[in-house]
């Protein structure tokens, strides 16, 4: 049996980087024999410090001789704590278990990164399939668990909450869960709060988050300095990319000291830009609320002469709320994202579109995302880049400026008599609860978080791959960002449902040529480290 790591990247790798604590292959559950090394590719410059690391393995499986099987598998504490003793599940106890065929995951079930192949092709990348394992690494009563949410609020947060705490308590037995308030900054600046069933019944039915968040404030140090004083040995943390960037450096650190202290991810984003997972949680629901607002510019717009709607939805570089609610909508002339450039003025441009859409229908419905247009609105206002406390990139407000424009090109331009309505419902969108499919979609989430902790990964993510849910090293979430991929057909369907130019030729589309360029670059790379 056999088992290679392959570093996709241009640095020369020392054998220790090359082995990352998230992606160490556990010998435990997945015995392996030497590992083997290999440089495969170097990525262009854009993605240079984006290396890849992956772990070929074959035992367990038994495939054919290179068979492409790859594994990228999660950190367990046994890693640096080897003599950690192990304890039967006490699931196997549970009621509510009882008669399920197959309570625990075998440590041989993994989920497909790409589960449409070709015949013949390698099997490619897999990760390990979340849910309960037959031992776990914590006794009960000696579980002192976290919760901590970052970042920008999503509906469902309070979901996640609530059934890491129920989750806890009714399949695990444990008693003691703190909550941490106000994000990171909460480990080290403010007190925490008992979390209980209790206390957590119901605010699932709220919106926003229970716990508080913030942005900015991650001091690793402090943090696992007080996870160390508090005596955790848990640690849930909810949040985007920045925040599992946050929890990466937590578990590095935990690592470094040799807590036994289990340190597990749950991505939240609105703007669905967390990379691997099938959906972010909360996004459905998202979707859902944007009807109204664009349900609502429909018919203020319909209802007069000339009427332009511009709608404004969340998506800070990826435009996956703006593009979906446009495909469910199909009221809407023109959607607007980061990811596909657009300009105004000349053949091929917004003006003369919704000139041409006016003559024909009388009004018109523009959905935009807050990220779309960025440096073009920051070429005209001539403003200097700001960031949050997290260093994201604060945004001009795209969707006042382009009422602006279009008002200013009709009305002293074209000397057309047009009526603006501009719709900015961006934070009502994410402020609400979940809805049914997200909050079980939630529940599925905590659940697999407390079952890999409990089991004793540590500096892990969960989320569904092609509808299974699995723990990704965390590294993977973070080193790229989602976004729509212009060269694949949802965004094809979208332009043959609005209709809507490309901005692909004309005079002001060089640049966007370009973008496409790198666009498909990137996406070529993806798919052959595939
Ligand atoms: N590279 C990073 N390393 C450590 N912590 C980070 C990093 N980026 C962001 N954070 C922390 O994560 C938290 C949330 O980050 P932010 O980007 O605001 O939201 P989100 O996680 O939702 O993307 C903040 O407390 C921030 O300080
Ligand atoms: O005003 P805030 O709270 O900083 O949030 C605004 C930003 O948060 C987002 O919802 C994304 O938040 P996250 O990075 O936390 O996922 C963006 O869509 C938006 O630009
Ligand atoms: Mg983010």
């Amino acid at each position: 049996m056999e088992a290679s790591i392959s570093l996709l990247g241009s640095t020369k790798p020392r054998l220790s980087s090359l082995v990352p604590s998230s992606n160490v292959l556990h010998r435990r559950d997945f015995p392996l024999p030497a590992l083997k090394l290999k440089k495969v590719s170097v990525l262009p410059r854009i993605l240079q410090q984006k290396r890849l690391i992956r772990a070929q393995c074959s035992d367990g499986f038994k495939p054919e001789e290179d068979d492409g099987f790859v594994l990228e598998d999660v950190p367990h504490l046994t890693k640096f704590l080897p003599d950690l003793p192990s304890y039967p599940n006490p699931l196997k106890e549970s009621q509510a278990y009882a008669i399920v065929k197959r309570t625990f995951v075998s440590s041989e079930d993994v989920v497909a990164q790409n589960i449409v192949v070709q015949k013949g092709s390698k099997r490619g990348v897999h990760f390990r399939r979340a849910g309960p394992r037959e031992r776990v690494y914590f006794r009960s009563d000696e579980v002192k668990a976290c919760i901590v949410t970052c970042g920008g609020l999503c509906p469902g947060i309070n979901t996640v909450i609530r059934e890491i705490v129920c989750g806890l308590n009714n399949m695990y037995g444990v008693n003691n869960i703190l909550g941490i308030q106000g994000g990171y900054g909460g480990f080290y600046s403010k007190n925490t709060m008992t979390l209980t069933p209790k206390v957590v019944n119901d605010i699932h039915k709220r919106g926003g988050t229970f716990l508080q968040t913030s942005r900015g404030g991650h001091d690793t140090v402090k943090i696992v300095d007080n996870i160390q004083d508090r005596g955790i040995n848990q640690v849930y943390i909810i949040g985007g990319d920045g925040t599992q960037k946050g929890a990466e450096k937590i578990y590095q650190e935990v690592e470094r000291r040799g807590l036994q202290v289990a340190v597990s991810g749950i991505p939240k984003t609105i703007d669905n830009d967390i990379a691997v997972i099938d959906k972010s949680f909360g996004f459905d629901t998202a979707v859902e609320e944007a009807q109204r607002a664009i349900n609502a510019a429909h018919v203020e717009v319909e209802s007069v002469e000339n009427g332009v709607g511009i709608v404004k939805l969340m998506g800070r570089y990826s435009g996956f709320i703006a593009m979906i609610a446009t495909l469910a909508n199909r009221d809407v002339d023109c959607c607007l994202i980061p990811e596909s450039p657009f300009f105004l003025e000349g053949k091929g441009g917004l003006f003369e579109f919704i000139e041409q859409r006016l003559k024909e229908n009388r009004h018109m419905v523009i959905v935009i995302a807050e990220g779309a247009g960025q440096d073009y609105v920051a070429q005209s206002m001539r403003v200097s880049e700001t960031k949050d406390a997290s260093g994201n990139r604060l945004l001009l407000d795209v969707g006042l400026w382009l009422t602006q424009q279009i008002k200013d090109h009709f009305t002293n331009v074209r000397k057309m008599m047009i009526n603006m309505k501009y719709i900015d419902p961006t934070y009502m969108i994410r402020a609400i609860p979940s809805n049914a499919s997200d909050n079980v979609y939630c529940t599925l989430l905590a659940q697999s978080a407390v079952h890999g902790a409990m089991a004793g990964y540590s500096g892990f993510t969960v989320g569904p791959v092609n509808s299974r849910h699995a723990y990704i090293p965390i590294s993977r979430v973070t080193e790229m960002t989602n976004t729509v991929k212009l060269t694949d057909r949802m965004w094809a369907r979208l332009l043959a449902s609005t209709n809507q130019p490309s901005f692909l030729t004309g005079e002001g589309a060089l640049q966007n040529v370009i973008d496409m360029e790198t666009q498909e670059k990137i996406d070529n790379i993806k798919i052959s480290s595939i």
